[in-house]
Parts: C-alpha cells; sequence; structure tokens
C-alpha cells in the first residue's frame, strides 16, 4: 500500500519505519526541511531516533500534498492538542477515500472529542473510514526492532484486519478490534495515570504505591469507557492495562518522566522545560476529567492530577488525599 505519515516526531518515525519495514510505499511529511532531507538521504532521524537505520525506501517531505499524493491510508502522529489545525490545513490534498489512522493519545481541549471524533470531523469522513492505533509502543523500543504487540481498532473490521496485516513485522505484532472508543479511552487515560504514577516515583515510593495506582488507574479508565460505551474487555488488553504498565514503569515514557520531575520537586514550568517532546497527559487531563464529570463518572486519580498539573497542588497532597479517601468495596464505582 501506499500510505502517508504526517509527523515525522518520535511514533510517527517509528511507525512508518514498521510500515516500510513490512513492505509498503510509506512518505513521510514533517515540518522541518532539514529534518526531512536527513531522513531521506541518510536514512537516519537524528533528532528523534539517533542511530537507528531507517528503510532506504523511506522518505520525508515538507509538502503535505506530496506525502498524500495516491494514498490508500494517512497516519497521523502529530499532538493530539494540534490536529485539528494540521489536519484542517491538510483536507485539500486529502485523496477521498484514504483512510485516517491515529496514533494519538489524547482527548481534545475544549471540545472533548477523542482523535478519531476530531479526524472524521475535520476531514468530512464517516467514522468507518477512521482507525486507531494504541498499545504499550514505546517508540524507541519499536524504533530499535524490538518485539512489541499493538491494537488497531476501526469500526469496519475489514478495515481493520488489512491495517493490522499491512503493520505486521517481524517484531510488530498488532491484534485488531471494532472498539475504537475503549481504545481511545485506554490510551489517553494511561497517560494521566503514569503522570500520577511518576510523581510518586518521584517521591521515592516503591512498588506497592505504584500497583496501586496502576491498578485503581484501570478501574477509573475502565468506568469511563464503558460510560461512553466501550467494551470492559478492551482495558484487560493492549490499548487498556498493557499499555498502562509499559507507560507507568517504563523510564522512556514522558508521561512517568514529567511527574518524577514534579515529585522530586520541580515547578510545572521547570518540568516541562525538560521535555522536549509531546506529553499529552497535561493537556489532556482537564478534558479527560470534563468528559467524565459529563457522564457522572468518577475520576479520583485524574481529579487530583489536574489539580497538580493545572492548579498547583503539591504531589505530596495528592498522594495524601488519595490516602485518605472514604473506605469502600473493592469493585464500587468511584
Ligand atoms: N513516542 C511514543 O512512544 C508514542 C507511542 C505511542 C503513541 N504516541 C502518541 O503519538 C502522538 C505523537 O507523539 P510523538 O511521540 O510522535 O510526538 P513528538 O513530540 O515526538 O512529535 C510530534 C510531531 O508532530 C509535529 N507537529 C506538527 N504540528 C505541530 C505543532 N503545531 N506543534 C508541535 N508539533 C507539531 C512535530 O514537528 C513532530 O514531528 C502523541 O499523541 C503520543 O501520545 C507516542
Ligand atoms: O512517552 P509517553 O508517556 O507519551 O508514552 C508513549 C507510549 O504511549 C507508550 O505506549
Amino acid at each position: 500500500m501506499r500510505i502517508a505519515v504526517m509527523g515525522t516526531g518520535s511514533w510517527g518515525t517509528a511507525y512508518a519505519m514498521v510500515l516500510a519495514d513490512a513492505g509498503n510505499e510509506v512518505v513521510m511529511w514533517g515540518r522541518d526541511a532539514e529534518l526531512c532531507e536527513a531522513i531521506t538521504s541518510t536514512h537516519e532521524n537524528p533528532r528523534y531516533h539517533p542511530g537507528i537505520a531507517l528503510p532506504t525506501s523511506l522518505r520525508a517531505t515538507t509538502n503535505p500534498g506530496e506525502a498524500l499524493g495516491g494514498v490508500t491510508v494517512a497516519v497521523l502522529a502529530v499532538p493530539a492538542q494540534t490536529l485539528r489545525a494540521n489536519l484542517g490545513s491538510w483536507t485539500d490534498v486529502l485523496p477521498r477515500g484514504a483512510v485516517l489512522v491515529s496514533l494519538m493519545k489524547g482527548v481534545e481541549q475544549g471540545t472533548t472529542k477523542r482523535m478519531s471524533e476530531v479526524a472524521a470531523e475535520v476531514a468530512g469522513v464517516d467514522a468507518m473510514q477512521v482507525a486507531v492505533v494504541s498499545g504499550p509502543n514505546l517508540a524507541r523500543e519499536i524504533a530499535e526492532r524490538q518485539p512489541a504487540a499493538t491494537t488497531i481498532a476501526c469500526p469496519n473490521p475489514a478495515t481493520a484486519e488489512l491495517l493490522a496485516e499491512a503493520s505486521t513485522t517481524a517484531y510488530f505484532r498488532p491484534y485488531w478490534t471494532t472498539d475504537v472508543v475503549g481504545t481511545e479511552i485506554g490510551g489517553s487515560v494511561k497517560n494521566v495515570v503514569a503522570l500520577a504514577n511518576g510523581m510518586a516515583v518521584g517521591m521515592g515510593y516503591g512498588e506497592n504505591a505504584q500497583s496501586a495506582l496502576i491498578t485503581r488507574g484501570l478501574a477509573e479508565m475502565t468506568r469511563l469507557g464503558v460510560a461512553l460505551g466501550a467494551s470492559p474487555l478492551t482495558f484487560l488488553g493492549l490499548a487498556g492495562i498493557g499499555d498502562l504498565v509499559a507507560t507507568c514503569q517504563s523510564p522512556l515514557s514522558r508521561n512517568r518522566t514529567f511527574g518524577e520531575h514534579l515529585g522530586r520537586g520541580l515547578t510545572l514550568d521547570q518540568a516541562t522545560a525538560e521535555m522536549k517532546q509531546t506529553c499529552e497527559g497535561v493537556k489532556s487531563c482537564r478534558a479527560i476529567l470534563e468528559l467524565a464529570q459529563r457522564q457522572g463518572v468518577e475520576m479520583p486519580i485524574t481529579e487530583q492530577v489536574v489539580e497538580v498539573v493545572h492548579a498547583g497542588l503539591d504531589p505530596r497532597e495528592m498522594l495524601q488525599a488519595f490516602m485518605s479517601r472514604s473506605l469502600k468495596a473493592e469493585a464500587e464505582v468511584g
């Protein structure tokens, strides 16, 4: 298949590599001419994946029309909060019929829309034409061609299966589902839980505290997803618990790292200055909380992360707030 990957960042580059290794003709779009030139001529992305040999067939351009010309699939790999503007500037050159694939793990501020909803709305296409890739996929590990699995979701099962086949390599194994809502809620909420987990790590807390956050994070992720129509089983899969564990545990995670900075006492501005890449949980947490409040769903971890990130609450007080909540049956809502 001829595929465009829109975004030459960390995950866009690694997923483009997967698609090219799987035998597709892949062209990337990026904002930076020098970086695009390096990808095309030296087969390396020196900014995001130094030392990784990209497939020689992979090329990159700053011209969206050149990247999108004649494609059957357009992969969207920009920050969640810029998708609307980015995609809006590409619709004139987006082939009608092309399947849109979101790699993004966030919820839009203001509208509280999931990325597949934003993509369908901006491109003016049916939801059946939009798919999502989400799972425990730390980009650097995949760029190193270490084994990984993922979930590909699309309301059209034939499209999901086709995309899974097109993304299969010796090191990358996709499973498919039609549960787009669950797949996207898993990918977005895990970033917020990873921020909280990172704060616990930064404060020097061990595995018990982290396992408690991961488990209760899974509970609130599932509650929100089910309220929005997702299957509870999705949260026991790669896009749910799988990604939650990978993101909370890996020092490669930007969200966990950001939380660690806050847990060590850095201010929000200092932690932001340390991060060079997209850290979706910071921007999406408030939108996720709004979504939950509208559904009448309690998300105590998300609520506290919003307090830390947007209202300056001390992370120590955040953990104290968890410990002093009223006692309840484990399966109880909230
Ligand atoms: N990095 C990972 O390990 C990973 C894995 C799975 C999913 N994701 C998700 O993929 C999405 C993209 O993440 P990434 O890791 O590739 O991010 P990144 O920060 O590494 O790259 C973002 C890319 O978008 C481009 N971009 C276009 N318009 C932009 C704008 N207006 N402002 C800022 N950047 C703009 C940047 O130039 C860059 O090429 C995120 O939603 C993230 O959660 C990331
Ligand atoms: O680095 P993070 O925290 O954005 O996480 C990356 C991926 O989403 C892990 O699956």
